[in-house]
């Protein structure tokens, strides 16, 4: 697809996600109608979790969803972890408290990529998130919110309360381990923490990521954790209590107008809203240009549907990602990995470029060869070209049906 010319997004219209559906459907994909069922919202108190940095998180407990059944072998779990602004709520129509219908509703569902006539599926919101689990806008033991005294935690915290959920779910082993960008840095953190812990990771699936957090990622992150930091209204974190939930909504919006910049492409932008004025607006005499228009826009709706506070924390953790620390380096690490692994990356991503997935490919035994799926759209390639992302998920789990049997079969 190509948005060359294309000048009908200076105002509001169909999305390249709607687009890319139209044209090439997903099979098994759409198979949520609403009115369907709502896959349950559910909780789990893992306990505490100890902390990279040496503390601890007291009373730990993780929201998550789940599709499909278990097999009574076990043996055909999936375990999906979301982005930075994601959450639980992969597929299905929204449910009570639940911002949108799913995040990735192309790629889960009965005869959809992750088949949940086949399997069961799982998601949990990450550790340090604002929905459903445990994050700074919890309730401490004090009995007030955590709010600015929530703790620094890394990716291997948010995994290592995964793996506490999974041995809740009594889930011994994942058939596959598959997240894109925040999700990704995890996913590559259970193939090494789920082993150690006595959980087989038979197949890891990194999109859109990184095995270590680059100094490139490092910069566009600080201007967004100022934008935050820098609104009076955030009063150094401890917000929750202000009259009329009067929070750092202004500083949040900024925050995400950066990150939104660094998810789609130069190209695109420019093809796509060009020098174009917003509306009626005139440029020239204080209005808006169409893409500033579209980023208020998008900064907007995040401040509606996400805590300040976590935004800090979940970006904190991912500049604390390196897979290589405390194991001898990022290629130590990676020749450490023994699930089967598919590294995916977009071409156009200008955040997470495809070298990063390709060091992944290049480093991990046996790994699949890079798969690169073509995009107009940069980083945010992995929520709208799901008519390729959805083919190669599905064949590289049909590649593990070949080596062993069927799912759920239990021989
Ligand atoms: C795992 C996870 O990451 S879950 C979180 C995923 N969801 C998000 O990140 C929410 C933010 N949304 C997005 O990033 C994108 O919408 C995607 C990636 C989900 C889909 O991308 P696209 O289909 O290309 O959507 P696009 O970036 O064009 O945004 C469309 C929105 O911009 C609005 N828009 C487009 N042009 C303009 C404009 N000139 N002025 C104001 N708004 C505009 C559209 O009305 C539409 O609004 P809506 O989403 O409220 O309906
Ligand atoms: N749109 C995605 C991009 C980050 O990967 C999100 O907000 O989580």
């Amino acid at each position: 697809m190509t948005v060359a010319g294309d000048r009908r997004y200076a105002t509001p219209g169909p999305t390249a996600r709607d687009r890319a559906r139209a044209a090439a459907p997903v099979p098994g994909s759409g198979a949520w109608r609403d009115g369907d069922p709502v896959a349950a919202r559910r909780f789990a108190d893992v306990g505490a979790v100890e902390l990279e940095s040496g503390g601890v998180l007291p009373d730990v407990r993780v929201a998550y969803e789940t599709w499909g059944e278990l097999a009574p072998d076990g043996s055909n779990a999936v375990l999906v972890l979301h982005a930075l602004t994601g959450d639980a709520h992969l597929a299905g129509p929204a449910g009570p408290g639940q911002h949108s219908a799913g995040w990735w509703e192309q790629m889960v569902g009965p005869g959809a990529p992750l088949d949940t006539d086949r399997y069961f599926v799982v998601a949990p919101n990450v550790l340090g998130g604002c929905q459903g689990t445990t994050g700074p806008a919890s309730t401490a033991p004090d009995g007030r919110p955590w709010g600015g005294r929530f703790p620094r935690i890394t990716t291997r915290d948010q995994v290592a309360a995964e793996i506490e959920l999974t041995r809740q779910l009594g889930i011994d082993g994942w058939e596959l381990v598959i997240g894109a960008s925040m999700g990704g840095l995890r996913v590559l953190e259970w193939a090494l923490m789920g082993p150690e812990a006595g959980i087989e990771v038979r197949g890891v699936a990194p999109i859109a990521t990184t095995a270590q957090t680059s100094g490139d990622q490092i910069a566009w992150a600080h201007p967004q954790l100022g934008a935050i930091r820098a609104d009076p209204r955030w009063r150094g974190g401890d917000y929750y209590d202000a009259p009329d939930g009067d929070g750092p909504h202004a500083g949040l919006a900024v925050a995400r107008q950066i990150a939104h910049t660094t998810y789609r492409t130069a190209v695109e932008l420019d093809e796509r809203f060009g020098r174009l004025p917003q509306g009626g607006e005139d440029p020239m005499t204080g209005g808006r240009y169409a893409v500033q228009s579209y980023l208020d826009h998008h900064g907007d709706k995040l401040a509606r549907r996400f805590d300040a506070n976590s935004y800090l924390v979940l970006t904190e953790s991912m500049l604390s990602h390196d897979l290589g620390r405390d194991r001898g380096g990022v290629e130590a690490a990676l020749a450490q990995i023994t699930a089967r692994t598919l590294a995916v990356a977009v071409d156009s991503d200008r955040l997470y470029p495809p070298e990063q997935a390709r060091r992944i490919a290049a480093g991990v035994p046996g790994a699949e060869p890079l798969r690169l799926v073509r995009s107009d759209f940069g980083h945010d390639g992995f929520l709208i070209e799901f008519d390729q992302l959805g083919p190669i998920v599905a064949s590289f789990l049909a590649g593990a049906h070949a080596r062993s049997p069927e799912p759920g079969s239990g021989s």
